[in-house]
This record gives structure tokens, sequence and C-alpha cells, in this order.
């Protein structure tokens, strides 16, 4: 008989995460302590708890911009490398204490120069980091391995350096380049050298798109920069038409998207704080499960949704009855649609994905 679904069997279940912020995923207390350690003032509790509250009603502001305001605090307390190595080190037990088996985890170098590190001692440190996390991991028995995605912010002008950064560290575990940050007002085509470089290296980036802007931000980013996956990217429904009856026509741009599998980096509970979806059960990821978009679940901000993987998938599977057999789809599409090289793709699929879920079903 299946194992039933519940919060804790889908915390045993391989799970593969695309789309993490690593200054959108610190334990509350480790905040706390680094404030502390590197003489940041500005916090508005110093109670764990109490903090990791504030993080989560702050954050469920309606608005991206106001969303965005709470990283502030995060990206105040990583302005050294041991603050970076802890971060770091603690994301990768976190996420595989959740059951995630690969990450993609992402963050900015631009933003952790204020306490004078060069962008380069930024990436090492975040590396050092991850690989402890990785070695810690191991050595409690489990196993998780975590690649990097650079991100540019859209409001700043660094673009270009940031994907020569990604470049030079992709054999490093650096895996590919993202741009993030307030999306009105800041198209991706501000950044086109950049796209234009990554693509003449054959180096891969995904774009936070169609999330609080519409249509023309994910049509600009796939057909003008070239993406090859859209952070978010729920605003596709715009294209999709379904009348009384149910019957659905997909736009050209949705059906380019569908047709072209490009993965959808969907994260339900920041979408639902930014005012992206107006609830779950009437968020887009629903309709575009059903018409087999290649959609893929990922939790965005861990501290500011107050979520995991699992919380993700159980929500999911409360509001929408998914079931093992979607769980492990969500997971070989966001294993498919990774920025490993195939091969190893392939593997973490055959080896991992598929024999922990034959488990559960059987
Ligand atoms: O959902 C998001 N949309 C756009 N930008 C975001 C989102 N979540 C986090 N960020 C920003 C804030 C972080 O400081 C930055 C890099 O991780 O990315
Ligand atoms: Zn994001």
């Amino acid at each position: 008989m299946a194992t039933p679904v519940s919060f804790d069997t889908i915390r045993s279940a391989p799970k593969v995460l695309l789309h993490d912020h690593l200054d959108g995923g610190l334990r509350p207390q480790t905040v706390i302590d680094l404030a502390a350690e590197t003489g940041y003032s500005g916090l508005p509790h110093t109670d764990a708890a109490e903090l990791g509250e504030w993080f989560h009603r702050a954050a469920d502001s309606g608005s991206l911009e106001r969303y965005l305001e709470t990283f502030s605090h995060t990206v105040g307390v990583m302005q050294t490398p041991d603050a970076l190595v802890r971060v770091a080190a603690e994301c990768a037990e976190d996420l595989a204490a959740d059951g995630v088996v690969y990450a993609e985890v992402r963050y900015a170098p631009e933003l952790f120069q204020d306490g004078g590190m060069t962008i380069d001692e930024v990436v090492q440190a975040v590396q050092d980091g991850f690989r402890e996390g990785e070695r810690r991991v191991a050595e409690s028995g489990k196993r998780i391995r975590i690649g990097t995605l650079l991100c540019a912010m859209r409001q700043n002008a660094r673009a270009t350096e940031i994907a020569n950064l990604a470049v030079r560290y992709r054999d490093a575990e650096v895996v590919g380049f993202d741009i993030a940050g307030p999306e009105a007002g800041f198209p991706p085509t501000r950044n086109l050298d950049a796209f234009e470089y990554l693509r003449q290296q054959n180096a891969h980036f995904t774009i936070h798109a169609g999330e609080a802007f519409g249509l023309p931000s994910i049509w600009e980013a796939i057909q003008h920069c070239g993406a090859e996956r859209l952070g978010h990217g729920v605003r596709i429904v715009d294209d999709i038409k379904v009348d009384d009856n149910g019957e659905v026509q997909l736009g050209r741009l949705a059906s380019y998207v569908r047709d072209r599998r490009i993965p959808l980096e969907m994260c339900p509970s920041s979408n639902l704080q930014t005012g992206a979806a107006p609830s779950l059960a009437e968020h887009p990821i629903g309709l575009l499960a059903r018409l087999r978009f290649r959609v893929t679940v990922n939790t965005d901000n861990r501290l500011m949704s107050h979520c995991s993987m699992s919380s993700e998938f159980h929500a999911l599977h409360e509001t929408f009855g998914y079931d093992w057999a979607d769980m492990q789809w969500f997971t070989v599409n966001a294993m498919k649609s990774s920025f490993l090289g195939f091969d190893e793709r392939l593997a973490i699929i055959n080896d991992v994905v598929k024999p922990g879920y034959a488990r559960l079903m059987a």
C-alpha cells in the first residue's frame, strides 16, 4: 500500500529546488547571532521566534517592492566571509533536513561588499560554505548537492560584470546566472549585453519575469534575452483563455513556452505575499500543471515566506489533491530543468528521485 501523504512523509521524499535565495533563507537565530557578531544594529527584534514572525508579517505586504525591503536586514548581517560561510553551510543543512537532494541557490554578490569584500571573495566564501554544508550533511548520512546561481540586481548596472563572474566560476559549482529585484520599470532588456555574453559563452541563465509584471516581461526575457527558464512566470496565464465550458485556448506566447518546455520556477507562497496570486486555490500553478507546462515548485525565500519545499508540496497536496505521482512529476521536471550537465541530471533522476518515489508509492 502506498505511504499516506502527510507533511512528515513529504519531508522524506526526494525533492529538487531550483529557485531559493540565499539571503531569503537564513535561520532567525543566525540573523540575531550575526547581527551581534558584526555590529549590525538595525534588527526589529532580538528574539528568534519574534524575528521570524516579523519577517513573515513584513513580507506579507501585497507588493514586491515592500517584500524586498525585508532583505535589508539579512543582507545587513552577511557582510563578512565568516557570515557567508555560516549562512551557506546552514542553508545546505536545512535543505537536506527537509529532504532536498539537489538545489540551485541564488544570491547577488554585489550586495555583500559593504564590509570591503571583493566580488571574488564573496563568491569564494559562499562556495566554501556550501562545500562545508554538503560535508556536514554527508557526515550525518544524507546527501545533498548545491549549485549556485549568481544574480545581478535589476536596479544596479553590474549585470555584465556578474555574468562574467558566473562564467569564471562555472567549474566551481556556479551553474548559472539570473537577474532579480524590482520588476516594474526595470525590463530585462536593460541587461542585453550580459545575456549576449552568456550565450556566447554557452552559459546558462534564468530570469525573474512575469511575477510583478505581465506578459511583456516574459516575452522580453525569452525572445530578447534568451532565458532558458522563467523565475516565477505566473503571469503566463494572462495568455491563456478558459471559456465557460472549460475549453482552453493558448495564445502564441503561452504556446511557445509550453511547446519549448520552458521551465517555470513557481513559488506559490511567495506569490501570495507579493500579490502575484490572490490565494493558493486560485494560483495559476493549478491550471499550468493541468495543461502540462514544465512546472516546478520552489520556495523563493524560506525565511520571509516561512516555508520549505515540504510545506509547499503539502499545501499543494491539500489544495489541489496532488499525490506522490504529481510530486514525482514536479521533481523530475525540476531535475530535467536544472543547469547541471545531462549525465548528472539523469543520474539524480534515475538513482535518487525515481527510487525514492517508487518506495513511497509501493
Ligand atoms: O521574488 C523575488 N523577485 C525578485 N527579486 C527577489 C525575489 N526574492 C528575492 N529577491 C531579491 C532580493 C535578494 O536580495 C536578491 C538576491 O537574492 O533577490
Ligand atoms: Zn526569487
